[in-house]
């Protein structure tokens, strides 16, 4: 890891337009994707993570979608950047998978046939070079026998074999950066523990920078350098996974680790999942969005907390814990 910034998100917001007004939905999210590292973007449904991930892709496809800040990769402008030069991005130097890959999987091709096509648009290989390296990664994917995969159809492989070929179709060009939305979610959990591994493996192999997103702190745990914690639309904590966990300091954070014993009679047990649930988008507080639902909120938290960084470990809240 050479700590050099690969993607830089500012400031980014994402809207939509609706007949009672604009609805934010991506409140002002700002974070660094260094080269080689793998950064985590975790919070719960509705929180805004796919959003956040296709708007750095400039995958929003809905008209009424209002977005602002900038996003810059490599130091260049991806929200300025005209769409032809943006699509030779996408599955280049920038790579995405989807929990469902069936959505990326185009059903009427063979598998290899699909890796085959991606390495011809993207780079300047003829096809048998480029069939000999999907052959290779599907190996590299730790698919036992590649070229009779290469030769099925997506809907004759497990959910687990069709997310490996997904990973080694967006590996097939050496994106510097892959964006990986829940890869794992749809999985069982022996496979999801394969894919992760594998994830794990491709910065010390490709050497890609890694956007994760998911909800699980054990999925960030197991493989996130850093990680951003998201809350209804916006930022409430982020920093090195190892600090974060060790001292988690807002009190949503703290929630999800369910870091906070408490004496129960004679037996120490764990919270229960943070009780209640996120706003949905329309009835967001205007201060805290996670004051509702804080034990710890009091009067101040109507007014909205900044970002205070100390130290690469930030975090939005008047009643933070101490570090
Ligand atoms: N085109 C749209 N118009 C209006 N609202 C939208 C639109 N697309 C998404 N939203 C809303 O934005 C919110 C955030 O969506 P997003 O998919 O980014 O959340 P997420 O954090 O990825 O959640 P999940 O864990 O469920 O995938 C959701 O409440 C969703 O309903
Ligand atoms: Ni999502």
């Amino acid at each position: 890891m050479n700590g050099e910034t690969l993607l830089e998100v500012d400031d980014l917001r994402v809207s939509f337009r609706t007949g009672q007004g604009v609805l934010p939905i991506v409140e002002g999210v700002s974070f660094v994707v260094k080269a080689g590292e793998i950064l985590s973007v975790v919070g719960e449904s509705g929180s805004g993570k796919s959003l956040t991930a296709l708007a750095i892709m400039r995958l929003i496809t809905d008209p009424n979608a209002v977005i602002t800040g900038s996003v810059r990769f490599r130091g260049q402008d991806l929200l300025g950047l005209p769409e032809p030069a943006m699509r030779s991005l996408r599955g280049g130097a920038i790579a995405m998978i989807f929990q469902d890959p069936m959505t990326a999987l185009t059903p009427a091709y063979t598998v290899g046939a699909q890796i085959v096509e991606q390495i011809m648009a993207h780079r300047n290989a003829g096809r048998m070079a480029a069939r000999t390296r999907a052959i290779d990664l599907l190996g590299a994917m730790g698919i036992a026998s590649p070229r009779d995969i290469a030769g099925r159809y997506p809907h004759q492989l497990s959910g687990g074999m069709r997310q490996r070929v997904m990973i080694a179709m967006a590996l097939s060009c050496d994106p510097a950066l892959l964006i990986a939305d829940e890869p794992t979610t749809a999985l069982d959990v022996t496979v999801q523990a394969q894919i992760l591994e594998l994830i794990l493996r491709l910065r010390g192999e490709f050497g890609s920078s890694v956007l994760l997103i998911t909800h699980d702190m054990g999925v960030v745990a197991k493989v996130a350098d850093r990680v951003v914690v998201m809350y209804a639309g916006a930022i409430a904590e982020a920093g090195a996974t190892r600090a974060l966990f060790a001292r988690p300091a807002h009190p949503y954070t703290i929630g999800l680790l369910g870091a906070i014993p408490r004496l129960r009679g004679p037996r120490l047990v764990r919270l229960p999942a943070i009780p209640g649930a996120p706003p949905a988008p329309h009835d967001r507080p205007s201060g805290c969005g996670f004051a509702p639902r804080c034990a710890a909120a009091t009067g101040i938290c109507a007014a909205h907390p900044p970002l205070i960084t100390h130290d690469g470990h930030a975090v939005a809240c008047f009643h933070a814990r101490a570090a």
